[in-house]
Parts: C-alpha cells; structure tokens; sequence
C-alpha cells in the first residue's frame, strides 16, 4: 500500500447491508456514509442491535455490503475479488478485539512477531517495531512475559501494540473495554486514541460505555442501522 492510499483512511458510501431474505429479512445498516482521517478517531455508539457490529465487520473488508462502496487507505474494497481483498485486510487493516485474543504460548514481544515468524522471516527492522510499539504501550518491562502473567489492561495494551505492527491504514475496535474496570478502560482508550493520532491512523472505535466517547474526536450514533 502507498503513502498516498494510506493517508485515505475509511469511507463507506450508501452502504446497506441486510441479511436473510423475505420474512427473515433483516436490514442491518441503512444507507450508511461515514468518512474517517487519517489520524481520526471516530466513536460508534448505539444500542444493542444497532448495527455496530455489521458496520465493523463491512468496515473490515470481512462481509461485503448489499450496496454501497467501502474504501480502505484508498483501495475499494468492494470491488476487489476475494483474494485481493484478503490481501487488504492483512496489509491495511489492524483489529482491536473484546478481549486481546493473544496467544497463550507466546511472549507479548512475539505476539508482535507472528505474523513475520509465520511469513518466514524476522528481520531487525520487525524486532526494532515491536519493540518501538511495546514501549509506546508502556509493555517494556514485561515484553517477556506470556499473556497469563498480565492484567486483562496489559494484554489490551499489547493487543493494540500488535494491531498496529503492520502500519495499518485503519484500526477497528470492538468493545476494547469491554473486560476492564472503568479506570482501565479509559486508559487503553486513552492510549488507543493517542496512538491512533500520532501514527495518522484511522480509527473507528465501537463501545457501549459512554462514559468513553470523550476520548473520540468525533461520535457517530447508529440506531436501526442508521446513522445520524
Ligand atoms: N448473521 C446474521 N443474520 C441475521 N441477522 C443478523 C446477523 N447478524 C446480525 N443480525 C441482525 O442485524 C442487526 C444488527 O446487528 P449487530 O450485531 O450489527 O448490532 P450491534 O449494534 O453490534 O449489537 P450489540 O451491541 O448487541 O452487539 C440486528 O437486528 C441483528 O439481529
């Protein structure tokens, strides 16, 4: 991906996205137009069964919408084929998850080196990142550490730390909290948000706590897939 595709960030245009069909026909997002910067946090917020998760899972390229376009760094993801588009969610997008999903047996630092372990090749540049990003999240001093032996916040902090290992045009964010006391959960929202604007990724942030939104530049409310 360029420089010039990774400054584009998010854009979905009349985006719909209904499941099933006749009696069982669920219109999920209606018509849905959001544009995130580079750098932007944007806050979904919304009731159960809003949509929040549809709009996720079509923002992340993982099901295409029933109309409508989606842009990630620049790149259509709509119109791409399957493999193309798999190719763009590993290259141009970084997930966040409700709870950090790391491996049991690895370190946190080679949670960050997975993805280059697996491709073959860990070069100095990869180890110099991850270690750039784990003191960015403040995990250092327990880089060495496997997941059972961090708080469900560090594991959080490592889990974002790898959701941006591979320069990610966008960073998607389920709930991050949804496991954490209210003091945490502001703090991995804080750092989220501030590593989010400092690499110029952007960023769309799910959460049902309102008492995080303050974090965000920007609310987005969904309501009967509807956005206002
Ligand atoms: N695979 C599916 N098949 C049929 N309907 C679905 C499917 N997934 C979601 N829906 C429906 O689409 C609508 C939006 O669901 P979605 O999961 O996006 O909401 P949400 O805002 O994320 O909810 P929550 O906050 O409870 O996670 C709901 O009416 C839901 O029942």
């Amino acid at each position: 991906m360029t420089a010039t595709a990774t400054r584009a960030g998010l854009t979905l245009s009349g985006v719909t996205l209904r499941y099933g069909a006749g009696d069982t026909l669920v219109t999920a997002l209606d018509g849905v137009d959001l544009t995130v910067g580079p750098g932007e946090v944007v806050a979904v917020a919304g009731p159960s069964g809003s949509g929040k998760s549809s709009l996720l899972a079509v923002a992340g390229a993982l099901i295409a919408p029933t109309e409508g376009t989606v842009a990630v760094g620049g790149a259509d993801v709509t119109a791409a084929t399957p493999a193309r588009r798999t190719a763009l969610r590993r290259a141009g997008i970084g997930y966040v998850f409700q709870s950090a999903n790391l491996l049991p047996s690895l370190t946190a630092r080679d949670q960050l080196l997975l993805i280059a372990h697996l491709a073959g090749r860990v070069t100095r540049e990869d180890r110099d990142r991850a270690d750039g990003l784990l003191d960015a999240v403040g995990m250092t001093a327990k880089a060495s550490r496997r997941p059972h032996e961090l708080s469900g916040g560090e594991r959080q902090r490592v889990g974002i730390a790898r959701a941006l290992m591979n320069r990610p045009a966008l960073l998607l964010a389920d709930e991050p909290t949804a496991a954490l006391d209210q003091h945490r959960a502001r703090d991995v929202v804080a750092l989220l948000a501030g590593q989010a604007r400092d690499r110029g990724t952007a960023t769309v942030l799910v959460t049902h706590d309102e008492g995080l939104l303050g974090a965000a530049d920007r609310v987005v409310r969904i309501r009967d897939g509807r956005m206002n």
